[in-house]
């Protein structure tokens, strides 16, 4: 093998995504601003951000299905710009819509993939999947019949039958139950033990807790990334909880002071956040007399939010849906 040929196979086996300012505009607006990004084999990688980030461009982008404006890299090993179709072959890509035929059973529905994808002995190859992602009690049921944990379950089937090497998924489990989402954590996690590398858009954080690392967008550009407790660390919020009886009538007050980023009521619990320790110490002393405080971690909510917040002072972040 030329020592070329040796730096590309190396370069593969280190990383599954590896792009390098990616740039996308729609009609005169910057979508994705000189996103550069390297996800290694195996990791599972979630991207997160406020509606209309650019979360969506970029997966369609690496999965070949959008053309950058600029920028260059390689996905599975393949250039994005000149083979794009091969991508489209070798991903697994899921968005949040359901895409299979709701008048087909599930194993109709993915006997049909595997046709598409032109799979040897396709029937074999659908029955050893439905074994492998526990769908045999469903197997002969109308798709359409599913409830939305089930159906999610069985779009992730499907795109995981030619046996991908990269899913990227899209907001994969918007609108199902938390225990079905858990679920749905637990292959994935499964799959990635086997090597396969994810990239998963989410806005739930208990997903994003779940991630080896988390890319955190606003307007096209990475803004932080690392894994979570990285993210709490180097943000550096100061963040703390209180109880009493009149625990309610102090977030208005605390809302309103300086030094105090948030202040929201979890069950009983008042939880205040603050970037300026001094002045959310000073705060909770003038407003927040008589109740019980203890300062308590930052989580990873506190940071996504004071992310956000930012983004909306500095003016990008669109309107929560
Ligand atoms: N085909 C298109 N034509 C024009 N504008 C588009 C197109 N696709 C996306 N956009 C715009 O690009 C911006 C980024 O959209 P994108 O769907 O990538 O964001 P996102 O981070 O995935 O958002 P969400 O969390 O809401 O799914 C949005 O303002 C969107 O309206």
């Amino acid at each position: 093998m030329s020592g070329t040929a040796e730096r590309q196979v190396e370069k593969q086996a280190e990383y599954v995504i590896d792009v390098r300012d990616i740039r996308k505009n729609f009609g005169g607006m910057r979508v994705v601003d000189g996103l550069s990004l390297q996800v290694a084999r195996g990791e599972i990688c979630g991207f997160l951000g406020a509606n209309g980030s650019g979360k969506t461009t970029t997966i369609r982008i690496l999965c070949g299905l959008l053309a950058p404006d600029g920028g260059s890299g390689t996905c599975l090993g393949l250039d994005i710009l000149r083979e794009s179709q091969s991508i489209r072959r070798q991903v697994g890509y899921m968005t949040q819509r359901f895409s299979l035929y709701e008048d087909l059973t599930v194993r109709e529905n993915l006997e049909l993939v595997a046709g598409l994808y032109e799979m040897d002995q396709p029937r074999e190859a659908v029955g050893a999947i439905i074994g492998r992602m526990d769908l045999r009690a469903r197997a002969d049921q109308l798709a359409g019949h599913l409830s939305g944990g089930w159906k999610q379950r069985l779009a992730l089937t499907a795109c995981v039958l030619h046996r991908p090497a990269l899913l990227l998924l899209d907001e994969p489990t918007a609108g199902v139950d938390a225990r079905a989402r858990r679920e749905f954590w637990d292959l994935i996690h499964d799959m990635a033990g086997g090597g396969l590398t994810v990239l998963v858009s989410t806005h739930y954080m208990d997903e994003a807790e779940r991630c080896a690392r988390v890319v955190y967008l606003a307007g096209g550009r990475i803004v932080v990334q690392g894994s979570a407790e990285d993210l709490i660390r180097d943000v550096g919020l100061t963040t703390y909880d209180a109880t009493g009886p009149t625990v309610e009538a102090a977030v208005p007050l605390l809302r309103a002071a300086p030094g105090v980023e948030a202040a929201t009521m979890f069950g009983r619990v008042l939880h205040v956040a603050g970037m300026d320790r001094a002045a959310l110490e000073a705060a909770i002393r003038a407003r927040g007399a008589g109740l019980t405080w203890h300062e308590v971690p930052p989580r990873l909510d506190d940071v996504f939010i004071h992310l956000l917040a930012r983004e909306s002072r500095d003016g990008g972040a669109e309107a929560p849906r």
